[in-house]
């Protein structure tokens, strides 16, 4: 049965590892497959901490950006914000100076081990580098508890000089809504969003005032769209620090939506040494533009996983394709 689910999937693939320059999500090297189709380039890849289950809605991103492409975009360009990884002042100061002309941050917080002093250090570094007209936004990957959200937010709010909103800074959703109602630093909603068996529950709960939508995460760019109908909050589309094979469909979601209020995080090929494509999806006077652009035999030549990482990868997809024939 994987076998035979396997083979029913575009036969031309390749794999990537690219060493990231910064540490982030813990990782320091990224890796994924990629899917040719006759819609062009698709990008699979999951983080490895996924199970195959999990991992099936990466699949049908990737498979949709293969075989169907996308819908038809409503504008040529998207803001986008630089992403300041947890990193000293001058690294966060010279990351956003040399970001592409990005007027928008999103600043990782929360880091293990690290200070509040030193998160108010890069945040400060941060204002300085945008000016008093830069968008600061805080990303917590759900670390703190209520009572320490609300303590911290108040300090990174008055370190940013402002901050535009707070990405998952708890867990569940009844804590976001707790925090939301104790500070008035707008909540933004990811991984309720893109690990949740119920992402409405963030619109029920009123826990947030903006939702963060991923493609690979979420399945694809119409279930994504879909999805965004049904929660009926501002959107911003953020990667899920993919090469550029997978940004485009991020950049594709994000030209598609009827409303697109706030900068997407869509400018993470900054963070990756090499790229899968010779032309890579970066931004320039802080917007990418919409494009798809497509990998060459350089440049997957470049980027090619050794054979133990091809190997996982091609175990990982057959897991993946099962999962997948199982839910259809
Ligand atoms: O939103 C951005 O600016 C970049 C993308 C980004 O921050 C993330 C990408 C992938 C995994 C996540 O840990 C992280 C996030 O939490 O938003
Ligand atoms: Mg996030």
């Amino acid at each position: 049965m994987p076998a035979s689910a396997v083979d029913r999937l575009p036969a031309v693939r390749a794999t990537y590892s690219v060493p990231l320059r910064t540490r982030f999500r813990g990782i320091t090297v990224r890796d994924g497959l990629l899917l040719r189709g006759d819609a062009g380039w698709g990008e699979v890849s999951p983080f490895w901490d996924y199970d195959a289950a999990e991992s099936v809605a990466w699949l049908r991103a990737g498979l949709e950006a293969a075989e169907q492409g996308w819908p038809d975009p409503v504008r040529s360009a998207i803001p986008v914000n630089v992403t300041v990884p947890a990193v000293g002042p001058e690294e966060a100061h010279r990351i956003v100076r040399e970001s592409g002309g990005c007027t928008t941050a999103k600043v990782k917080v929360a880091e293990p081990g690290q200070s509040v002093a030193q998160e108010e250090a890069r945040l400060e570094a941060v204002r300085d580098a945008l000016g008093p007209e830069g968008r600061i936004r805080v990303d917590a990957n759900a670390a703190w508890d209520v009572a320490t959200a609300v303590d911290r937010l108040a300090l990174l709010d008055r370190a940013a000089g402002g901050l535009e909103y707070a990405e998952q800074p708890c867990a569940t959703v009844d804590d976001l809504a707790r925090v939301r109602r104790r500070t008035h630093v707008p909540i933004a909603a990811d991984e309720s969003i893109r690990r949740a068996a119920d992402p409405l529950a963030v619109r029920r709960a009123e826990a947030a005032d903006v939702v963060v939508l991923k493609v690979q995460p979420l399945g694809g760019v119409r279930a994504c769209l879909r999805l965004a109908e049904e929660v009926g909050l501002p959107v911003v589309v953020s990667s899920a620090l993919e090469s550029s094979v997978g940004i485009a469909a991020g950049v594709a979601l994000a030209a598609a939506l009827p409303e697109l209020p706030y900068a997407c995080g869509l400018a993470t090929v900054h963070l990756f040494e090499r790229d899968t494509v010779p032309d890579p999806l970066l931004p320039e006077g802080g917007v990418i533009p919409v494009r798809r652009p497509e990998p060459t035999s350089e440049s997957l030549a470049a980027t090619r996983a050794d054979d133990d990482v091809a190997a996982r990868w091609s175990d990982r997809l057959a897991a993946m394709a099962a999962h997948l024939e199982v839910a259809r």
